[in-house]
């Protein structure tokens, strides 16, 4: 599903790489967490994954396709394909949680039926059901990340990408995330997620690849966290 052959990555003016030389592959249906202090390049590779950066050197397949071919006319449509989800939520906050989802669907030409059909479903999934006219600042932290997984799951993307998703909620806030998470990669969706939450990691224990100085230093099947910050 995703496929990093021999990546570098040399930001502009830079002289150190964010990512040396790495090489990995993450199979569809998986659950990955990305570990490494602050500056390992965890960002940087996630980024890569969705053209939002090409690599200095190497060669980066996400869903079948080396992202250094793609035409930019395709990118929109890889993009289709990875849903998501950030540490500061990132919803709307003119618009109602029902509206914030439904966006998601409209901008990628989603029917008026399939809005109506579809973002009922995926609220419920997140456990959001009666709160769809609310506005984003009339929930809790938990529950803005709830909208924020669903906005990113509505059109069934293959792959969902989470970067630090409970790096602002409280531990058992946290924890029904990570159930969420997991029910979702329980569908069949791989999920890639950076995170400098250890006791998330070690509770979980899934494959943990953890980056240092841009290379990869660890690839663990149920792993843990596994390092002192
Ligand atoms: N746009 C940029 N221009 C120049 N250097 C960058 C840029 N973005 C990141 N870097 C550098 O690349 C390296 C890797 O950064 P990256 O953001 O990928 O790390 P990270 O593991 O995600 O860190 P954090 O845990 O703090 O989010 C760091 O040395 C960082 O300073």
């Amino acid at each position: 599903m995703i496929r990093f052959e021999n990546v570098s990555k040399v930001y502009d003016g830079q002289t150190r790489p964010a990512l040396a030389d790495l090489s990995l592959e993450v199979d569809k249906g998986e659950f990955v967490f990305l570990v490494g202090q602050s500056g390992s390049g965890k960002s940087t590779f996630l980024r890569l994954a969705l053209r939002e950066l090409r690599p200095s050197r190497g060669r980066v397949f996400v869903a079948g396709k080396e992202l250094n071919r793609l035409s930019s006319w395709k990118v929109p449509r890889l993009r289709r394909q990875i849903g998501t989800v950030f540490q500061d939520f990132r919803l709307l906050p003119n618009k109602t949680i029902f509206d914030n989802v439904a966006f998601a669907l409209q901008v990628i030409g989603g029917s008026r039926s399939q809005i109506v059909k579809e973002v009922p479903v995926v609220l419920e999934l997140v456990g959001l059901d009666g709160k769809e006219n609310r506005m984003p600042d009339e929930l809790s932290g938990g529950e803005q990340q709830r909208v924020a997984i669903a906005r990113a799951f509505v059109n069934r993307p293959k792959i969902l990408i989470a970067d630090e998703p409970t790096g602002n909620l409280d531990p058992s806030t946290s924890v029904g995330i990570m159930k969420l998470l997991d029910r979702i990669n329980r569908t069949g969706t791989t999920v890639l997620m950076a995170t400098h939450d250890a006791s998330i990691v070690d509770q979980m224990r899934k494959r943990v690849i953890e980056l240092d100085g841009g290379k990869l230093v660890r690839d663990q099947t149920r792993g843990v966290y596994g390092y002192q910050t």
